[in-house]
């Protein structure tokens, strides 16, 4: 199993943020974790990562125990794509050896790359529609060309785990298409890595995320197939507004009902 979370529950001072989670990610599906400003999403992710620990319930990681081995060994299988790693990174730096870099999981490393680790960080910018950037300087690209920089730069290490934290923030809806049709095509890759996809949005969930998981207020609302949870009902109680939701070339689209506003 990928992710075995069971009973979890993390409390801050007299504050629980997350309550009792159960959630089970299975090898070779692709799940998408939805939930508002402040649900948890981001705490659970730290969990899923190591940074902090369970007050109460069990988990395991790709099959490791917390508090039975060293979370480094485990960060180097699960990349995380986020707004905070690209926070850390040198934006002088070019977006080849910020792929590079990946190999080893630091920012800034690459100094004992060889010429395997270099064709396999081009072949991976040339998979996700950045080659023509290699040599351009981080901070002069594009959000979008950016988060396919970092997409590659995690695939580098062949992670067994791909976390992507909201990676169309900031997107126009044009770049927002172009970027999610590149991680479906990761996602539809062979030894492709179990992807767990974080959004707001309900219509970022492409086909390939066939799980998703509502996390509401800190708990689970619901974990199952998209198809079922993304249902009218099911959205409207999650969202505590009425909703419509409606499947077009397999997406999920919602609309908010006009009720709302009358
Ligand atoms: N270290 C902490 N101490 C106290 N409260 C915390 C801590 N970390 C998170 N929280 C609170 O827990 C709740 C969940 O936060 P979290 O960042 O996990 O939400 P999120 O779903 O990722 O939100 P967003 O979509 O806005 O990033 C929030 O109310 C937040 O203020």
């Amino acid at each position: 199993m990928v992710i075995d979370i069971n009973g979890v529950s993390w409390d801050r001072g007299d504050k629980t943020i997350l309550r009792e989670i159960d959630w089970e990610v299975q090898e070779g599906e692709h799940w998408c974790l939805l939930g508002l400003n402040g649900s948890g999403k981001t705490t659970l992710l730290n969990m899923i990562n190591g940074y902090i620990w369970p007050t109460a319930g069990q988990m395991a990681v790709l099959g490791k125990k917390f508090g039975e081995f060293d979370l480094r060994e485990l960060r180097k299988s699960i990349g995380w794509v986020s707004t905070s790693l690209q926070q850390k990174l040198h934006g002088s730096e070019t977006a080849f050896k910020i792929v590079l870099s990946g190999k080893f999981a630091t920012i800034g490393l690459y100094d004992h790359a060889d010429e395997a680790d270099s064709q396999k960080a081009e072949a991976l910018m040339r998979s996700l529609g950045c080659a023509a950037l290699m040599q351009r300087t981080y901070d002069t690209l594009s959000q979008g060309e950016r988060q396919r920089v970092l997409i590659a730069r995690a695939l580098m290490a062949s992670p067994k785990l791909l976390i992507l934290d909201e990676p169309c923030t900031g997107l126009d809806v044009f770049a927002r298409e172009q970027l999610l049709y590149m991680i479906s095509s990761v996602a539809e890759q062979e030894q492709a890595p179990t992807i767990i996809y974080v959004t707001h949005h309900v219509e970022e969930i492409l086909p390939c995320f066939s799980k998703t998981l509502l996390i509401k207020d800190g708990t689970v609302f619901a974990a199952s197939s998209t198809n079922d949870v993304l249902k009218t009902d099911t959205m409207s109680a999650f969202f505590g507004v009425p909703v419509r939701m409606e499947l077009h070339d397999g997406r999920n689209w919602l609309t908010v009902k006009e009720s709302l506003w009358k």
